[in-house]
C-alpha cells in the first residue's frame, strides 16, 4: 500500500482503481488499461484486452509476422506443387521435380518454424494477458468495500478471477492462432485459384459467406447458452462453498438429506443448460461441414469438365483442391472459436461488471497525516447506515465519543447495530451520513495505511491466515521481534498454548485457523492486534469464546498493554463492560444511553432489560 499522499488514481475505462506506485507489475497494467479504451466498442471482449494487448506489442507483431510467413509459405508450397505437376510430372523432366521438390522441403522448414515461432508468441501473450486481467481484478477487489464484497459473493468473485479470465485467455490464444492467418489464407487462397482459374475462385467467394452467415446465425443463440451455463457453474460453486464451510452444521442438524438435494438441483440446471449448448453446437458443425462439403462437390465437378476442355491442369485442380481441403481444415480448427468466442464474451462481460464497480470506500485524492502526538480520541457524529436492499437504516443518527485511555463500551441486543458502528472506524464501509473522526481528522480523509497503522481491530469472527502462528502476528508489523509476540500473547493469554506447541511461534496455521479452538482463535487474533501499536483499539465481541476467568484475565492485561490508546469493546456480557469508563447502549440502531454502570443500571431501561437477561448475577 502507498504511503500518504502518494497515491494514484486512474481512470479505467470508467472505473477508478487506486493502486500502490510501488507495484511496478500491477501499475504498469492499470496504466495499459487506462490507455484510451475504445469506448465506442459495442464488444466486451475487444474493450477489456484493449488495453491489455496494447502492452505485448512485440510479440503481437512478432506472432502476426510469423502467421504470415506460414501461411504464404503454405499457399507457395501449392503454387509449386502444381508446378511440379503441370510442368515436371507432364514432361517426364526428373531433374526438375528434384530441383524444385528441394525448394519445397526448403519452403516446408521455414513453414515449420514460423509456424511453432507464432504458437510460441500467441501463449506469450496470451498468459501475460490472462496474468494481468487476474492481477487487475484481484487489486480492483481489493479495493472494495466489505458490502460491495457481500453484494458479489465470494463465488462469483473467485469465478470471475478463474475461469473467466481463462476463457478471455483462450480466446486470445485461439484466435491468434487460427483466426489471425484466416484472412491471409482466404485472400491468398482466392489470388491462387484466381491465378489458375477464375472461375475455380468464384466457388470459393460463394462457399466462404455462406458459411460465415450460418455461423453467425447461431451465435447469439450460443453466447446466450454460454452465460447461462456460467451462471450456473456459479450455483455451484456457491452451494458447495456453503455445504463445505457448514459441514458440521450440517451433520449436527442432520441436513445431509436436503443439502445433497440442493446440490442435485444445481447439478441438473447446469445439465439442462449444457445440453441446451451442445444441441446449438450439434446444428453449427453439420452446417459447415455440408458448405464445405458441397463447396468440394462442385469443384471437382466444374475442376473435371474444364479439364475434359482442356482449359484447366492437372496441377491446378490439384493444388486448388488441396486449398479447399486446407480451408476446410483451418475452417473446422475456427470452429473452436465460435465455443470460446460466446464464452469468453459473457465473461468479458461479468468481469467488466466487476471492474465497473467503482469502490464506496476510495481513499482521498490528497489525504490528511494525523498529528505526531498520539492521543487517539474517537468521535463518531451523527451517523446513518443502511446496507444495500434493506428498507431500514441499520444505524440512524449514532453519536458517540470515545476517550484516550479509557474504555468505551458498547452493549444492546442482537442486531442492535453494534459491528456496523465499529466497521466504520476501520471503513469497512462509509456512513450514508455523519462522521469517524479520529483526533479530528475524518477517516475519510487519512490515506488506507494511516487508518491502518491508527487503528487496531479484532473482529467478531477470529479468522487466521495460513501459514504460522508467527507469520499471523506479525500481520500488522512484519519486522516485530519473536519478543514482541510472545509479549503480545501473554497479553491475550495465548502465552501457554502456544508455548506448549513443539513448534512455538512457528506453530503450522490452517486456513480459517481451523486447526485451533474457538477460544484459541480468538486469543490469537487478540495478539495479532496487539503486536503493532495503535492510537484505538476496537474488539467487537472478541471476547465471546472466552471463559469468565480469561476474559477477566484478558481485560486486566490489556489494561496495563494499551497504556493511553483508546479502547472500544463491544460485547454481549455485562461482566466484560462492567468496569468500562463509558458504555453506550444501542437499541434499534440508535444510542438510547450512555454512562457508567451504575448510572446506567439504575437509569436506563433498556440496559436494565441487558442486565436482567443474562443468568449469571452482576456485582456494583
Ligand atoms: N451485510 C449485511 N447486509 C444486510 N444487512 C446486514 C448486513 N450485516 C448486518 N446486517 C443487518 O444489520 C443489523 C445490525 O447488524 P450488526 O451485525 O451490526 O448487529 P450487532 O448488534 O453487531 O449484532 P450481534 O450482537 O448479533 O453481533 C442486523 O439487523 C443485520 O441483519
Amino acid at each position: 500500500m502507498g504511503s500518504a499522499g502518494n497515491h494514484d488514481h486512474v481512470r479505467v475505462c470508467h472505473v477508478r482503481i487506486w493502486m500502490a506506485p510501488q507495484d511496478d507489475q500491477v501499475r504498469g497494467m492499470i496504466i495499459l488499461y487506462a490507455a484510451e479504451c475504445p469506448r465506442s466498442s459495442s464488444c466486451p471482449v475487444i474493450r477489456l484486452l484493449y488495453g491489455h494487448l496494447r502492452g505485448y506489442m512485440g510479440f503481437l507483431v512478432a506472432t502476426l509476422a510469423l502467421q504470415l510467413v506460414q501461411t504464404l509459405a503454405g499457399l507457395y508450397l501449392l503454387q509449386v506443387m502444381a508446378d511440379i505437376i503441370d510442368t515436371g510430372v507432364r514432361r517426364g523432366d526428373t531433374s526438375y521435380i528434384l530441383a524444385t521438390g528441394a525448394g519445397m522441403l526448403a519452403i516446408a522448414l521455414v513453414q515449420m518454424a514460423a509456424s511453432a515461432g507464432a504458437a510460441y508468441c500467441a501463449g506469450q501473450v496470451a498468459v501475460s494477458v490472462g496474468r494481468d486481467l487476474r492481477s487487475t481484478i484481484f487489486h480492483h477487489v481489493q479495493t472494495f468495500s466489505v458490502n460491495q464484497v457481500n453484494r458479489f459473493g465470494s463465488s462469483a468473485l473467485i469465478t470471475r478471477s478463474t475461469s473467466d479470465v481463462r476463457n478471455l485467455q483462450m480466446l486470445t490464444q485461439t484466435t491468434l492462432n487460427v483466426a489471425l492467418p484466416a484472412p491471409v489464407l482466404g485472400i491468398g487462397g482466392v489470388v491462387l485459384v484466381m491465378r489458375q482459374d477464375p472461375r475455380l475462385a468464384l466457388l470459393l467467394l460463394v462457399a466462404v459467406p455462406v458459411m460465415v452467415a450460418c455461423v453467425a446465425l447461431l451465435f447469439r443463440r450460443i453466447r446466450a447458452l454460454v452465460r447461462r451455463m456460467q451462471e450456473r457453474v456459479e450455483g455451484i460453486h456457491w452451494v458447495m462453498r456453503e455445504q463445505i464451510g457448514g459441514i458440521r452444521v450440517i451433520r449436527a442438524f442432520v441436513r445431509e438429506a436436503h443439502e445433497r438435494q440442493r446440490f442435485v438441483a444445481a447439478n441438473n440446471e447446469l445439465v439442462q443448460t449444457s445440453l441446451r449448448f451442445s444441441r446449438a453446437m450439434a446444428l453449427l458443425s453439420p452446417m459447415v461441414m455440408g458448405v464445405l462439403n458441397l463447396s468440394g462437390v462442385a469443384v471437382i465437378w466444374l475442376g473435371a469438365s474444364l479439364m475434359a476442355s482442356g482449359s484447366v491442369r492437372a496441377g491446378a485442380l490439384t493444388a486448388v483442391l488441396t486449398l479447399l481441403s486446407q480451408t476446410m481444415a483451418a475452417v473446422m480448427m475456427a470452429l473452436s472459436l465460435f465455443v470460446i468466442a460466446p464464452r469468453a464474451a459473457a465473461s468479458a462481460e461479468r468481469i467488466r461488471e466487476v471492474l465497473a464497480t467503482e469502490s464506496t470506500v476510495l481513499p482521498p485524492k490528497a489525504p490528511r497525516m494525523m498529528n505526531t502526538t498520539p492521543a487517539g480520541m474517537l468521535e463518531i457524529r451523527d451517523v446513518t447506515v443502511g446496507y444495500p436492499g434493506a428498507e431500514e437504516p441499520v444505524l440512524r443518527g449514532v453519536s458517540l465519543t470515545a476517550y484516550p485511555g479509557q474504555t468505551t463500551a458498547i452493549v444492546g441486543s442482537t442486531g442492535s447495530g453494534k459491528t456496523t458502528l465499529v466497521n466504520l472506524v476501520p471503513r469497512l464501509f462509509d456512513p450514508a451520513s455523519g462522521d469517524v473522526l479520529i483526533d479530528g481528522v475524518n477517516v475519510r480523509e487519512l490515506d488506507p495505511d494511516e487508518l491502518a497503522s491508527v487503528v487496531g481491530m479484532v473482529p467478531q469472527q477470529s479468522y487466521l491466515f495460513s501459514g504460522t502462528i508467527a507469520s499471523n502476528l506479525r500481520f500488522g508489523d512484519p519486522d516485530a521481534t519473536d519478543e514482541r509476540l510472545w509479549e503480545a500473547l501473554s497479553v491475550a493469554q495465548a502465552r501457554e498454548f502456544v508455548e506448549a506447541l513443539p513448534e512455538g511461534l512457528a506453530a503450522p496455521v490452517a486456513q480459517g485457523g481451523g486447526n485451533f479452538s474457538g477460544g484459541q482463535r480468538q486469543r490469537l487474533t487478540i495478539a495479532r492486534a496487539l503486536v503493532a501499536p495503535r492510537r484505538v483499539y476496537l474488539f467487537d465481541d472478541a471476547f465471546s469464546a472466552l471463559d469468565y476467568g480469561t476474559d477477566a484475565a484478558v481485560r486486566a492485561g490489556l489494561a496495563q498493554a494499551i497504556g493511553t490508546a483508546t479502547v472500544v469493546v463491544v460485547a454481549q456480557r455485562i461482566s466484560t463492560v462492567l468496569h468500562a469508563d463509558q458504555i453506550v447502549v444501542l437499541d434499534q440502531g440508535q444510542v438510547v444511553g450512555a454512562g457508567t454502570h451504575a448510572e446506567l443500571a439504575a437509569h436506563n431501561t433498556t440496559y436494565q432489560e441487558i442486565v436482567l437477561s443474562q443468568a449469571e448475577p452482576v456485582g456494583p
